[in-house]
């Protein structure tokens, strides 16, 4: 791998570019930064904000100011010497904070990069995702707000255009009035000028603020949108768990932030565009009609070239997002893993892999450059060419005195007016493949969301089917209505299951099995051989294979039917409208199954909510002022649940959550921490046993019916682990734990034993029997 050294030629003084220094011509915001490589080839490179932000904590990079562009519509500006760094765009801020809103939450990994070049996508499928991810807004409950505001905005531009037509006018005869040397004139002119900006420059920054608030209103309603999709039939865990996707927390953050603005910005310059060509074009054939052929040469040359000499961007724009967003995840990383790549003294490796994905981001930057530059070569050539093409072409006319020299001026603005119209493409070039890469991405986890959340209606002959079913179903009934006693003891019914992972290997072999009230089960067999595959496979994560698992657990403790629907299919628990509103999915937790993972999660928080996690977590929520946060945007009501409410059960009261504390020997950790309502981050003031143990305590809190452990008290003490089990017995709750360790037989009735699969074989790999504990001893 070729290695780089950049070194460091001067401090920072990067300046941008703030909306006044726009070339009028161009219409671009730009930035300009360079990269001076070691080997003495000086290259600019053409960087986004966040990684121009990384520069500088890196310590073997710095950033070097010479010369460089950026087709993203940000503008920032830094001050030599500080590290003040400002930002104007949602898009750049949300690119640095992306990282920070990671929190704690487990990562998903970064799929293997290929370093393949992404292939550019058609036109036609471009289209189709446009109007895929950009529609649904506009048919939303927030629909009859989003059009009005989307009408002021385009009245502002149809008024920014009249206003443009003005000025003109005005400039012409002010001109006239200085080149006549009438003073008078130049005078009234003058006023009548600084009237119009008077007048005029209100409607630009009101324009520009009405577009910036649509665009941020409607980027509100998708991200609120894309994470309902996200969180929604554990789609966040089939993307993490199978690596289908890069990055779907840069395309909710960053990605649906340009979408807006860049969606938006668009269609008003088109609109734009149109009105101008309409405006411009009068007052263009009144001065002199050849102009305008000259002018449609002109655009349609340039078009062609800048297309030609712009097809590789879209595809490199794709592959940095993707390479940007691996870089700052790898960082994330770094941290979420501190503690761990402390132990192992893993700097120097963490070092390796960050600066080859940096490397990866740089090389491809390199050749968005090349391809930038030659772009940007022909584009400014092509830009200042306008300056002088009418005037020469008018002038003729101005020296057989047939024209004024205000006209002169007239014909310049007006052929520069219309001239950008004709080439957006141009201009544009650069932010319109940006605009592309965005739009694939987007389109792609739009496309991914909704085959994740269409999966549960495909054909229920596929897969595992995880059946809840409710006594109201029961056709055994007594004939007094009551339940069977038999019926009553079943908790589990496994119909000939056969587990797979997601690539179709087969871990569990055509398994049947019941497991009955406080029939305790614990699952044992050599490491890898498929243990949590089975708990992944009952808690509805794992779906490939086939068979049934029907839980008996949806009644209550009184023996009353629940509230819950008779027959409840997890597999279409989630209902979503035409454009996918959903409602959350019915949580596994009231239906009388928890389930307690290997590695206990800590959420951000305080004590209380650790404990209140998941089912009353949101009820326990409340900002530093300690009000209780609404939960979602003003305009973005969220519809209560009341199937969920139904569901839940009673909250606890801060006495129940001591008392908890107490039961699962945690009740010190209350006077270290002051309160219930500290907040740490747990999962580092924690040792993993007390989050085991904080994990235990959520189950008795939740007293389901059933709970699935996997190794779920493997940094416990002996002692402390017969006293968990002690407490969950005591509770009622009927429990199938996954371990290794000889001391969990005594706490369980049966052994179900599975062997590692063979490939070659179709018999069962599993064994069930009953546990004797005088034989266990005896052995
Ligand atoms: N998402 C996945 N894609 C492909 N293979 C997977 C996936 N998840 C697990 N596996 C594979 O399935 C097999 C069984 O994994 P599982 O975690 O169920 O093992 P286990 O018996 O619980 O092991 P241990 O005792 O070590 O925890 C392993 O070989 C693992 O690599």
């Amino acid at each position: 791998m070729e290695k780089m050294i950049i070194q460091v030629q001067q401090t920072y003084s990067v300046s941008l570019c703030s909306s006044s220094a726009y070339n009028s011509a161009n219409r671009r915001r730009c930035c300009l930064i360079g990269v001076r490589v070691s080997d003495g080839v000086e290259r600019g490179a053409t960087m986004s904000y966040a990684n121009w932000l990384l520069f500088p904590r890196f310590p073997s990079l710095s950033t070097v100011s010479t010369t460089c562009r950026s087709s993203s519509n940000w503008m920032m500006r830094r001050r030599e010497s500080s590290n003040d760094v400002e930002s104007s765009s949602s898009s750049s801020r949300s690119s640095g904070r992306c990282a920070a809103a990671s929190g704690s939450a487990p990562p998903p990994p970064v799929p293997p990069d290929t370093e393949k070049q992404r292939e550019v996508p058609e036109l036609q499928t471009l289209l189709r995702r446009f109007w895929k991810v950009a529609a649904p807004y506009w048919s939303s409950s927030d629909k009859v707000q989003a059009r009005i505001q989307l009408a002021v905005v385009f009245a502002l531009t149809l008024a920014t255009t009249g206003i443009s037509v003005g000025f003109s006018f005005l400039g012409r005869d002010f001109y006239n009035a200085l080149a006549n040397k009438n003073q008078e004139q130049f005078t009234k002119q003058l006023l009548y000028y600084l009237g119009a900006f008077a007048v005029g420059i209100p409607i630009f920054v009101l324009r520009y603020y009405a577009r910036q608030t649509l665009s941020l209103r409607w980027r509100a309603w998708m991200t609120k949108h894309y994470m309902d999709r996200y969180l929604s039939n554990q789609a966040f865990y089939k993307i993490q768990s199978q690596s289908i996707i890069d990055n779907p927390d840069q395309r909710i953050v960053d990605d649906l932030s340009s979408f807006t603005e860049t969606a938006l910005s668009f269609s008003l310059t088109i609109l734009n565009a149109v009105v101008d060509l309409i405006s411009f074009s009068n007052i263009l054939f009144s001065i002199y009609p050849p102009l305008f052929a000259v002018l449609f040469v002109y655009s349609i040359g340039g078009t062609a070239i800048s297309i030609y000499l712009g097809k590789d961007l879209v595809s490199l724009n794709f592959m940095q997002e993707k390479k940007e967003a691996d870089f700052r995840y790898g960082l994330v990383r770094v941290r979420e893993n501190a503690e761990s790549i402390a132990f192992y003294s893993g700097e120097a490796n963490e070092m390796q892999l960050l600066l080859q994905r940096f490397t990866s981001a740089f090389k491809n930057m390199s050749k968005l450059l090349i391809c930038s530059r030659n772009l940007e070569v022909f584009t400014s050539g092509y830009s200042y060419l306008i300056h002088i093409l009418p005037a020469a072409v008018v002038a003729p006319m101005y020296f057989s005195g047939k024209i004024e020299m205000g006209v002169i001026d007239q014909s310049t603005s007006a052929f520069s007016h219309i001239l950008g119209d004709f080439s957006l493409i141009v201009y544009r070039m650069e932010t319109i493949s940006a605009f592309a890469a965005v739009i694939d991405r987007l389109g792609e986890f739009d496309d991914l969301l909704d085959s994740s959340n269409s999966e549960r209606h495909s054909d229920p002959s596929e897969g595992i089917s995880l059946i809840h079913s409710n006594v109201k179903s029961l056709p055994e009934l007594e004939s007094n209505g009551s339940i069977p006693i038999e019926k009553q003891q079943k908790l589990v019914d496994i119909e000939h299951l056969t587990v797979e992972t997601p690539s179709g290997t087969a871990l569990v072999r055509n398994l049947s099995l019941v497991i009955n009230k406080n029939e305790h089960l614990l699952v044992t067999g050599p490491s890898g051989s498929g243990k949590t595959s089975l708990l992944r496979a009952m808690a509805g994560l794992f779906s490939t294979g086939k068979g049934k698992i029907i839980f008996h657990v949806n009644y209550r403790e009184d023996n009353q039917p629940s509230i819950s629907s008779d027959v409840v299919d997890l597999e279409v628990d989630t209902v979503s409208d035409k454009y996918g509103e959903l409602r959350r999915p019915s949580n596994r937790n009231y239906k009388g199954i928890f389930f307690l993972p290997q590695r206990p999660y800590m959420v951000l928080g305080t004590l209380r909510q650790q404990l209140l996690y998941p089912i009353w977590a949101e009820d326990a929520i409340s900002t530093a002022d300690g009000t209780k946060p609404t939960g979602s945007l003003p305009f973005l009501t969220q519809e209560p649940n009341s199937k969920h409410m139904s569901e839940k059960p009673s909250k606890p009261t801060t006495e129940d959550l001591i008392q908890v504390l107490e039961d699962v020997r945690l009740g010190y950790i209350l006077s270290r921490f002051s309160s219930l309502d500290t907040s740490y981050e747990w999962s580092s003031a924690l040792s993993l046993g007390e989050q085991q143990r904080l994990a235990f305590a959520r189950l008795l809190l939740s007293k389901p019916r059933l709970v699935l452990l996997d190794e779920s008290t493997s940094a416990l003490d002996e002692a402390n682990e017969v006293h968990i089990y002690q407490q969950i017995e005591k509770a009622g709750i009927t429990y199938i734990s996954v371990g290794h360790r000889q001391t969990l037989y005594d706490f369980h009735k049966k052994n179900l034993r599975i062997s590692t699969a063979e490939p070659s074989s179709a018999e069962p790999n599993w064994s069930i029997e009953s546990i004797n504990r005088e034989t266990l001893y005896n052995l």
